[in-house]
This record gives structure tokens, sequence and C-alpha cells, in this order.
């Protein structure tokens, strides 16, 4: 009998086109994303070389972290977004490859709009030069960030070498409590295992509380994957993951759908598979979170105290403290905060809306707070306002704002100013990240739609009791 494997194996051993010994593999990739900022100079390689796209119908491009999030109908007012939009939309035309840019109903964060147009599948290898590419695994497949020259190298080739990263295997179990959501799962896994604890390896997530997850919430948990330091993470496909594909724009169809569907449910880890670690949690174990630091790993219970910076607490916990201009050993619950942010690939889909809609319905956020909420994706505005959420949200005091990247890295108009905090819902809190000196608090759509509402760093729990 062939020996067990785990799921992450299967799809790479059938995706690897050659084996260099002692050296990488060529890794054959089925989708390949593409967006403003790192392919102007793939396509320079290409142009400069004579080479075309090999495959362009899988091929995808979108404009999202340049774009403004107002007034998409207008041209660029930010010089060097327009000039990276305009590359972005003159190399797809000359290379024909297919653009979903601003004023497109597909528009929308790269990383949104592969799931919900059925382009990402399970079973295929995935990449495109972001690091958050690993969300695409929540649908059980390989998928991961490249580099701008590995961009080059899939635009001319469909594939990449690569080496073939470790396993690793995290399991949650058990049910969430009230008030706990799938960021709060990965914020405190990250927070345990710190933003080295994957490094080398490509996790699959597993156990009864991944399972219970949505498919969105699944994506939010593979987005963050990279945030410990792994390649990405996966989670096998299950009635749920065929249920979301199902329908949509590229999913599979008739025949075809019926052949695939095959396939996709034959994609699990042996039951005897070995992986190179493996790491046990248990969902009771979580609160809702909130990062204090720099990076994601310095994130904690919400109810619970910053770390003491002493002899043994990390070199980086006292420069990220200064930053953030937080005390050791103070409660973070009651800070107040200046700006919430709500949107970016790890937190903006329809769901996200949804559950803050909910929270806020009928209330009013804190007067002094700034409340920006940037749905992933054309189709997500579009729905929220089907449902009458962009009526909630502005009644709340929230601006719903178009798609893109956004405040997630501000390399739009949208910046939160210097000093300034913002309880945000994507999935890095770099110094200057979201603008240079911002300051920024890592937590769950919920926790911050509860402190847009209290104007501070909130339980959300407080506010669910009635
Ligand atoms: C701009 C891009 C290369 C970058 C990434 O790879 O992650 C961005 O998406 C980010 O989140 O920092
Ligand atoms: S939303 Fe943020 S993390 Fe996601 S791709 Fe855009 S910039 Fe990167």
């Amino acid at each position: 009998m062939a020996a067990a494997k785990t799921l992450f194996d299967k799809i790479w051993d059938t995706h690897v086109v050659h084996t260099v010994e002692e050296g990488p593999q060529v890794l054959y990739i089925d989708k390949h994303f593409i967006h403003e900022v790192t392919s102007p100079q793939a396509f320079a390689g290409l142009k400069k070389r004579g080479i075309p796209v090999y495959r362009t119908e899988h091929t995808i491009a979108t404009a999202d972290h340049n774009v403004p999030t107002e007034n998409q109908h207008l041209p660029i007012k930010d010089v060097l977004s327009r000039h990276q939009v305009d590359t972005l939309i003159r190399n797809c035309k000359e290379f024909g490859v297919e653009l979903y840019g601003l004023g497109h109903p597909y528009q929308g964060i790269v990383h949104v709009i592969g799931p919900e147009l059925g382009i990402t599948q399970p079973g295929m290898t995935i990449v495109c030069g972001d690091s958050h590419t690993s969300t695409h695994g929540a649908f059980g497949n390989i998928a991961f960030g490249i580099g701008t020259s590995e961009v080059e190298q899939v635009l001319a080739t469909q594939c990449v070498l690569q080496r073939k990263p470790k396993t690793m295997k995290i399991q949650v179990d058990g049910e969430l409590k009230r008030g706990v959501l799938s960021k709060d799962i990965v914020l405190y896994i990250i927070s345990q295992l710190t933003t080295s604890g994957g490094t080398g390896h490509f996790i699959e997530f597993c156990g009864s509380a991944i399972e219970a997850l949505s498919m969105e919430a699944r994506m939010t948990i593979c987005n963050m994957s990279i945030e410990m330091g792994a390649r990405g993470g996966l989670i096998a496909p299950d009635e749920k993951t065929f249920e979301y594909i199902k329908g949509r724009q590229f999913a599979p169809v008739g025949n075809e759908w019926e052949k695939k569907l095959a396939e996709w449910q034959r994609l699990k880890t042996d039951t005897d598979a070995k992986f190179d670690a493996e790491y046990y949690f248990k969902a009771e174990d979580i609160e809702p979170m909130i990062t204090y630091g720099t990076n994601p790993g310095m994130g904690m219970g919400i109810t619970q105290f910053i770390p003491q910076v002493n002899g043994t607490s990390s070199s980086g916990l006292e420069k990220s403290l200064k930053y953030m201009e937080l005390q050791g050993g103070s409660q973070l619950l009651g800070h107040e905060i200046d700006f919430v942010f709500i949107g970016s690939c790890t937190n903006s889909r329809i769901e996200d809306l949804r559950l803050v809609a909910d929270m806020v319905k009928g209330k009013k956020k804190a007067a002094h707070v700034q409340a920006m909420i940037v749905p992933g994706s054309r189709q997500v505005e579009q729905q929220a306002i089907a449902e009458g959420i962009d009526l909630i949200l502005k009644e709340a005091g929230f601006e719903l704002r178009q798609s893109g990247c956004s405040a997630c890295l501000g390399m739009n108009e949208d910046k939160i100013p210097k000093g300034k905090y913002c309880v945000s819902t994507s999935n890095r809190n770099f110094e200057g990240r979201q603008g240079p000196g911002a300051r920024t608090m890592l937590a769950s759509p919920l926790t911050a739609a509860a402190a847009a509402l209290t104007g501070r760093v909130t339980d959300v729990r407080d506010l669910l009791k009635d």
C-alpha cells in the first residue's frame, strides 16, 4: 500500500512537473492572480525578452491596492496610484489578460474575488504576487504568495520553481464562546506560536471548531496563517466548500461539476499521515482578541493585561509599546480609540458586514470615532446595498466605502493619521502600516464594531448581553 499522505502532499505531488536533484521542484500552477503592485516588473521582463503570457485563460487580474475607495468613477487623483493602475490596464491589454479593473462588476481585493467568483477551487495550486494568497487555502488547495521575479516565471511558463515546505497540523476542537469569531481563533494561535512559529511549514487547519466555521470564516484563518511565518494554510474541503462554490460564475457546471465533485470529495489527509509538527488548541480557551504591539503575534484576550517589559521579554516588546504609547502591565480595555477600519482580505466579506450591521443597528458610533467600512469587492458592496446594510451602517454613523485594500496598508488616500489609534480588522499592525505613525490594534469585526460604538477598546460580550 502507498504511504499515508497529508492533503498538502497529495496536491503538491500531483502538480510537480520536474524535480531537480537536491534542488527545487518545478510546480505547475492552476491559477495565477495578479494585481497592480507586483506585476509591472514581471510584465516588463516579458516584454524585454519578447515572451507572451503562456496561459492567459488562467491568469486573472484585478486592481485593489492603489484604488481609491470613494468616487471610483473619477480619474485616480494620486499620481503614483494612477500610474500603477494605468500600467496594469496597459499590460493586461497588451498581453491579453482579463482585468477586473475599476468599474468592473467583479473588481475587488484579489483574495476576496477569487473565491467569490468560483475561480478558487479545491485541489488547485494558486499563486499571486501577494503574501495573503494563503486565503484561498480555505477551499482545500495549495495557495501561496510569490515574489515579482516568480510572477514573471509563472506568466511565462505557468510553472514556478519551489522547494517543498514542511507540513504542520493545527487542530482546534470544541465550541467557540459567544462573541468569539474565526479572527479571534487565528489571532490566538499566532499569539501562542509567535510570528515565526510556522516558518518553513505549510499548515493544515482541522478539528471540530474549524469544521464548524463558514467558508468565509475559514478564509480569515488561512489568510493570517502567513502571519505566523508559514508559507500558507489550508483546510480540507467538505460539503460547505462544495455548496459555496456551486453556481458561482466560474464554477464547473453539468458533467464537469459532477466529475470535479468526485475528485474534490477525495481530498483529505490520510488517517495515519505524519506531519512535521502538530499543535492542538481548545476553542473554549479563546476570548475575543486584540493586539497591543506591532506584530500580529502581540495579541491577547480582550480582558487580559499587556505583558510587562522585563529582562525576559522579547526585545521587540519595549520598542512596540513605545510606538503604541502603551504601558506594560495595563489593560487595553477602556483605552480610547480614534478610528475603526473594517475591511481587508481578512474581514471584508458579506458575513463580516452582516455581523457589524447586526451589532450597530439602531445605535450610533461614538462622536469622536471615524468608522470606515470597506467592502472587499464590488459584489460584496452590491450585496450589502441589496440587504439594506448600507442604510443601517449610515444611520449608525459608519461610512461604507467602495472596494479595495484601503487603510489595510494605506497605499491609497485612506490612511490613519500619526499617533491615532485604530481598531482594525486587517492582518498587520506593523509600524506605519496604516499610515506613518498610525497605531493599529488588530481585532475581529465584532470587536471593531463595539469599539466604534463606545469609542473605546470594548469587550464585545458586554454589548451582546442585551
Ligand atoms: C503589496 C503586496 C506585495 C503586499 C503583500 O504581499 O502582502 C500587500 O498585499 C500587503 O498586505 O502587505
Ligand atoms: S487587503 Fe491588505 S493584506 Fe490583503 S492584499 Fe490588500 S494590502 Fe494585502
